[in-house]
């Protein structure tokens, strides 16, 4: 199983809220940072030395205010570029009264006039890390020309103050650190740096980064931040030999936060779907079921939507399989695949972008191998969904998803989600969040959320779970912070 090597800011920030979840919150987190930033100063310090520890008003600032404690047999001054009062963090600021009561040398820069950071042994750069937005503004823009004009070394905290650890772009006045030490894992730009790099163990169980936890939550923007639109239009294929499924996925789409959602179905499954819900829009096409006559008329539709459920309740008639193939040979959007549309993918000449949802039964007939233990199954989906060239989300106690580099676990939801329907929800809820995130995030969230809303379902009320009960949990699950 991989996780990929370097880390963005934002992805960090994701990881970090996920150990949160698991039990570690970030204040043992910064602890650890602290102290292997401490011992990077040791290595590179001599006893008595002058260490000037200048820092921001955020946690890489905060990462450095633990570090002072560890290093206060040496004469360490610490710089606050800013006053304590506007420390960004509870976190960060506790560190900060606890150098004050250590009686460790402290002091609060308002302004870059006022600025002067001697002729230290060592500075510690700590002013900025993954926070950072555009070109350093004072006082920290004086702090670094006073640090890049010293002979002094630089040990920078996670990054060195003006990479900005998305893009990895450098701002114009960023710090020329010598040496970086950086937590958990390289963050983007480092290594185009003339920077010796050391890559800190700060006790993030890997855990936090191969479950799907609430802080996964954290890659959508929340309603409040967005414009209608932003969530992006779904259109579901499906209807046939059953109508509950595509009214499941087009409903549990919209619950997801899809600001439009279209049905493209057999004429004769569009009247009873329209009975389900006021919310449905439907767009029927001639026939009985999903037949090559009727690709042009769901390809056009699909070709005004940003995605597409592709499978519930299609029905596995020869005449539709050779459909489903033919739409997908001309398709090139992004489009969720389940049910019986599973089995034309393995054999696909297409351009499109897929998330196909599987359960282990489907996945054998694609042509895919299973196994027991969740490790195993785990390498065995991520070769196969390198070997397909599409994203897999394969539905189990554990579901694990994988786009053949990146490899996830599911752990949320409940024996009593294996009724009819909740693989439709799924798909529904997959295909919204594909509209606005990355194939693999996409089927990671959306195995999260169908699970935490059959998990809120059961808390609320028991077994006895019907899939429609699923779709009024989806909001409060992708939309709280946290559990109550
Ligand atoms: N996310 C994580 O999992 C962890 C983060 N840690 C530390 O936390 C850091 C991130 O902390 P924060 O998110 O608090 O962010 P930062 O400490 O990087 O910066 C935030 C502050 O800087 C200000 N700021 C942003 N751009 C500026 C600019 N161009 N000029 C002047 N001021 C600017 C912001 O207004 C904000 O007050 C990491 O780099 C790392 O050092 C570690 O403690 C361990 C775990
Ligand atoms: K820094």
């Amino acid at each position: 199983m991989s996780f990929g090597q370097v880390i963005t800011g934002r992805e960090m920030a994701v990881i970090d809220a996920n150990a949160a979840a698991l039990g570690v919150p970030r204040k043992q987190l910064m602890e650890s940072s602290g102290h292997a930033l401490a011992r990077a100063v040791r290595a590179e310090a001599d006893p008595g030395d002058e260490i000037a520890i200048v820092a921001g008003r955020g946690n890489n600032g905060g990462d450095a205010l633990v570090a002072a404690r560890f290093l206060d047999d040496f004469q360490v001054r610490v710089f606050l570029l800013g006053r304590p009062e506007t420390i960004t963090t509870d976190i960060a600021r506790e560190n900060w009264h606890a150098l004050e009561r250590a009686e460790i040398p402290t002091e609060s820069v308002r302004d870059s006039t006022a600025l002067d950071l001697g002729k230290p042994d060592l500075f510690v750069d700590a002013m900025l890390g993954t926070g950072i937005s555009g070109d350093l503004r004072e006082p920290l823009a004086a702090a670094a020309a006073q640090m890049n004009a010293s002979d002094t070394p630089v040990i920078a905290v996670d990054v060195p103050s003006g990479l900005d650890a998305e893009t990895g772009a450098l701002a114009k006045n960023a710090v020329a650190a010598d040496h970086v030490v950086t937590f958990h894992k390289p963050k983007p730009g480092l290594d185009a740096l003339d920077v010796s790099v050391t890559v800190a163990d700060i006790g993030i169980p890997s855990a936090a980064e191969r479950y799907v936890e609430r802080g996964d939550l954290l890659r959508l923007s929340r309603p409040a931040d967005t414009h209608k639109g932003d969530f992006g239009e779904v259109l579901v294929v499906g209807g046939g030999p059953y109508t509950g499924a595509p009214a499941l996925s087009a409903q549990a789409a919209l619950r997801a936060g899809a600001d439009l959602v279209r049905v493209a179905c057999p004429e004769g499954v569009a009247r009873e779907l329209q009975g389900y819900s006021e919310n449905l829009i439907v767009r029927p096409f001639e026939g009985e079921v999903f037949s090559p006559h009727a690709v042009e008329t769901v390809a056009e539709l699909a070709a005004e939507h940003d995605t597409v459920v592709l499978g519930p309740g299609l029905g596995a008639d020869d005449n539709t399989l050779v459909a489903v193939q033919e739409f997908l040979h001309g398709f090139d959007g992004t489009a969720v695949v389940d049910a019986d549309a599973l089995q034309v993918v393995p054999g696909v000449d297409t351009e499109a972008t897929l998330v196909c949802t599987p359960h282990q039964g489907e996945l054998r007939k694609m042509g895919g191998k299973t196994a027991e233990e969740w490790r195993e199954r785990a390498d065995l989906v991520e070769a196969f969904a390198a070997e397909i060239g599409h994203t897999l989300l394969v539905k189990g106690k554990y579901d694990v998803i994988s786009d053949g580099e990146r490899t996830r676990v599911n752990r949320t939801g409940n024996p009593g989600m294996t009724v009819g329907g909740t693989g439709d929800v799924l798909a529904g809820v997959t295909a919204a969040l594909a509209a606005t995130q990355e194939s693999i995030d996409a089927a990671a969230l959306g195995a999260y959320v169908n699970g935490a809303a059959g998990d809120r379902v059961v808390d609320a009320q028991g077994y006895g779970l019907v899939a429609t009960d699923l779709l009024k949990a989806i909001p409060p699950v992708m939309w709280r912070d946290s559990d109550e």
